[in-house]
């Protein structure tokens, strides 16, 4: 988070045991840091024997001989650098001053240099961080009592929570499920003056990845410890020479919901975070999760994987279909699906690239107007479409990571449950599910200064700190929340502030180099364990039949007049792909550049746009020659081939989608006619009401209250051609900078490494040699 933090000063005292010189304030913490130039003084000298005690150290490095070290050795943060892999079970010892020791050791020359630091405990009533965490349920229950912090609280806590001072209350070692179960829907039952309506809070989870290569080989050392799952300890090391800075040495520790270490898995993390958020879903709640971190923490990893670990999104998606699959006796699911990405303050649709999306605020919340939304009947249809979305996000090799996500990505799934209840009414339910992987805050020098990187990162940073004002805004308890301030806190303010399940995953580097930027990511984590969004209710509403027979026959000519206009739109697509088809044709007979070139110019709208198209290089010296040009056609082909197949699997795909609709309206509209000739005026009547309406008899549109209004969704229905039309899909903006992905260097034969439009594809689910060709790619 591109938010400064102040941490607060620790005392350093001296620990040399048993020293009889040591004077006889030695233990106690300093009164106030600023409360004299003799005191200042004395405690340089302190500093300077405690060199001198590292020093020592080094000559008597067996801390059994010493009962004081030996009382050192068993705080959790001692030995934190000894590995980053090994996981300790025991609780940290309570009672005792809170301890440090650095251990110096240098790997390449094999010497170690030991400083150990004794940090005073505050009273008990000052720690703010982590109070209330003794366990889940001490947790849970103090989030339920703490009212929210007035203002007049907040700077206090602010710097608390910045300090190195916690308490530590011991509880027992979290179990990885359940968790959600029990801090969600919290009801504030002891706080009625705070709030009345009952919330639930943003569950936050940390996850360490691993030490990268490269930080190995360049001396690097592990800076972050986790405990029990549960704990972080986090420690800062400071240059020996430093002298000024060894007064300011940064030592913290958190408590979150669950943390993970380097080591853990992408189903344990998947299982613990999101699984039960996948099944609130289905039973029409909403959830959101989203990445958070530093450049290079593991965000992407952590939400799409690789093709041998998959990440959340890729697991969510799959135990989503899996799950509707087993109930799909009971009732009636349909799935949508959007993917966005903001980009330079810009908010793109990564299924069907084009022109910027606008943001609109209307009473079911924030909505990408014009943003596709995919209808999808499989698990492996999804990942295809992930994998064309991927395609087109944004990423870029930067100094920090080779393959920076430069952009904010939103999966969104939609799915809408349809059941008969006893009285035989249709209950319509819907459940969103937000997928969300932050770009990465970074400073300007860990990247690049002096290219677009430096834009881009610009815009990411400012997104981040409008979501840190956010947090702060909501953990405040402020009636102003500014979202408006960027589009990425737009996009999450039902993340944040409404009726969603909310977690948190905030991504480390266990590297000491990048102090800082986990110091940041922690504080804001921790800050955000406070968020309170509105309880998750389920959204459900029950349809019935209009009742006078003149409604009736409104709703049967409104329905009459949707199937007309549906036929008209698979005419249309129709003709559109007999017409790329053609095109394709003529340029395999004869592909000459020239008619290659005009198939596949943009028209000109788009190129001015088309900023990011890569361009033919005269460094390459591949521009005018023959070969190249030969090159260039056969290549054009072989995209009109890809382009024609695509093309050809989405008006399938549209075909099937219509007959579904039409079917079923088809069935609808009988069963009205019957219903009305059998029992002419029963409505009027009083007679038992049928359970249709008109949302009812549209499938495909998703619940209007919840993803947009009914008038848009129609216009989007009567544009839908124009969205999904194949001469929009040339259209779509080339984006200025090109893609890479971490799959294009970690598995080079990968067909994720094939490149479309000169960009190189990110995404590597449609390569999983089992998954059935999705409907996307399918030939008619
Ligand atoms: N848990 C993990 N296990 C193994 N490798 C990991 C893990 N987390 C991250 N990595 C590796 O670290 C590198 C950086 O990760 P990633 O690209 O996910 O970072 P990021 O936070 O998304 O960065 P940015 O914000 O710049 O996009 C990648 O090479 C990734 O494979």
């Amino acid at each position: 988070m591109p938010v400064s933090t102040r941490s607060q000063t620790n005392s350093v005292e001296r620990s040399k045991p048993g020293s009889d010189q040591e004077p006889s304030h030695a233990n106690l913490p300093l009164r106030n840091p600023h409360h004299g130039l003799k005191e200042k003084m004395r405690a340089l000298t302190l500093l300077y024997e405690q060199q001198k005690q590292a020093a020592a150290a080094l000559r008597n490095p067996n801390p059994k001989s010493d009962p004081e070290q030996l009382r050192f050795a068993s705080h959790p943060s001692v030995e934190l650098f000894g590995s980053c892999k090994k996981e300790e079970r025991e609780e940290p010892k309570q009672g005792s001053h809170h301890v440090m020791r650095e251990n110096n050791s240098n790997a390449m020359h094999n010497s170690t240099v030991t400083r150990t630091y004794v940090l005073p405990q505050p009273p008990p009533t000052h720690a703010k961080e982590n109070v209330a965490a003794a366990g889940l349920n001490d947790r849970i229950l103090s989030f339920t009592s703490c009212p929210r912090k007035s203002k007049a609280s907040t700077p206090v806590a602010r710097r608390l929570s910045m300090g190195g001072h916690v308490q530590h209350v011991p509880g027992p070692p979290r179990e990885s499920s359940g968790v959600a179960e029990g801090a969600r829907n919290v009801q504030e039952s002891e706080t009625p003056s705070v709030s009345e309506t009952p919330t639930s809070r943003i569950l936050v989870f940390v996850r360490l990845r691993p030490m990268a290569k490269k930080e190995k080989e360049a001396g690097s050392r592990c800076c972050v410890r986790i405990v029990n799952r549960r704990d972080v300890y986090l420690t800062e090391f400071a240059n020996e020479n430093d002298y000024l800075r060894l007064k300011r040495l940064r030592g913290r520790h958190f408590m979150f919901d669950a943390s993970f270490p380097d080591s853990t898995s992408q189903q344990e993390v998947y299982s613990t975070t999101t699984a039960e958020l996948v099944e609130a879903v289905l039973q029409g709640r909403n959830g959101s999760v989203f990445c958070y971190g530093a450049t290079g923490a593991g965000k992407t990893y952590t939400m799409l994987g690789t093709l041998e670990n998959p990440g959340v999104m890729v697991l969510a998606i799959k135990d989503l279909f899996t799950k509707i699959r087993q109930r799909s006796c009971d009732g009636n699911h349909v799935v949508h699906l959007s993917y966005l990405e903001v980009y330079n303050e810009t908010v793109r649709d990564l299924l069907s690239p084009g022109r910027p999306l606008v943001l609109r605020e209307d009473k079911q919340g924030i909505v990408a107007a014009g943003l596709t939304q995919y209808r999808a009947y499989s698990a492996d249809e999804v990942m295809a479409l992930l994998q064309q979305g991927n395609q087109n996000r944004t990423t870029e090799p930067t100094r920090a990571n080779e393959t920076s996500s430069r952009s904010h990505a939103i999966l969104q799934v939609v799915i809408e449950y349809r059941v008969k209840d006893a009285s035989m009414n249709v209950v319509n339910r819907v459940g969103k599910l937000s997928l969300i992987d932050l770009a990465g805050s970074e400073r300007a020098l860990a990247t690049d200064q002096r290219t677009a990187r430096s834009l881009e990162g610009a815009n990411i940073n400012r997104s981040l700190l409008a979501l840190s004002s956010c947090i702060n805004a909501l953990v405040e308890g402020k009636k102003h929340i500014p979202y408006r301030n960027s589009k990425l806190t737009q996009l999450l303010k039902d993340s944040l502030g409404g009726a969603c399940n909310t977690v948190m995953i905030a991504n480390i580097s266990p590297c000491n180099l990048t102090f800082g930027e986990t110091q940041n990511t922690l504080h804001w984590a921790d800050r955000a364990k406070e968020i309170r969004t509105k309880a998750c209710e389920v959204n459900e509403e029950t349809l019935q039949l209009p009742e006078t027979d003149t409604d009736q026959a409104k709703l049967l000519l409104e329905l009459q007049k949707e199937n007309r206009e549906l036929r008209v739109q698979l005419a249309h697509q129709k003709q559109k792909l007999l017409v790329v088809q053609a095109q394709s044709f003529a340029a395999n007979a004869s592909p000459t550049p020239s008619s290659v070139a005009s198939l596949l110019t943009p028209p000109t709208s788009a190129q001015a746009n088309d900023k990011r198209k890569p361009r033919p290089s005269f460094l390459t010296r591949t521009c005018f020659t023959p070969e190249s040009k030969k090159r260039g056609a056969e290549e054009a082909v072989r995209d009109l081939r890809r382009t024609v197949k695509t093309l050809e699997a989405e008006i399938e795909r549209m075909k099937k989608d219509h007959t579904s609709q039409l079917k079923q309206k088809d069935d609808l509209i009988r069963e009205l006619l019957r219903g009305s000739e059998k029992t002419p005026g029963a409505g009027r009547e009083g007679g038992e009401k049928r359970a249709v309406t008109r949302t009812s008899l549209r499938p495909q549109e998703p619940s209007t209250k919840r993803i947009v209004t009914r008038a848009s969704m129609r216009k989007q229905e009567a544009s839908i051609g124009e969205l999904k039309s194949p001469s929009h899909r040339f259209r779509s903006p080339v984006p200025t900078a090109k893609k890479r992905s971490f799959w294009d260097i970690t598995t080079a034969n990968s067909p994720s490494v094939a490149t479309l439009n000169g960009r190189k594809t990110r995404s590597h689910v449609i390569s999983e040699p089992a998954a059935a060709p999705s409907m996307l790619l399918q030939v008619i």
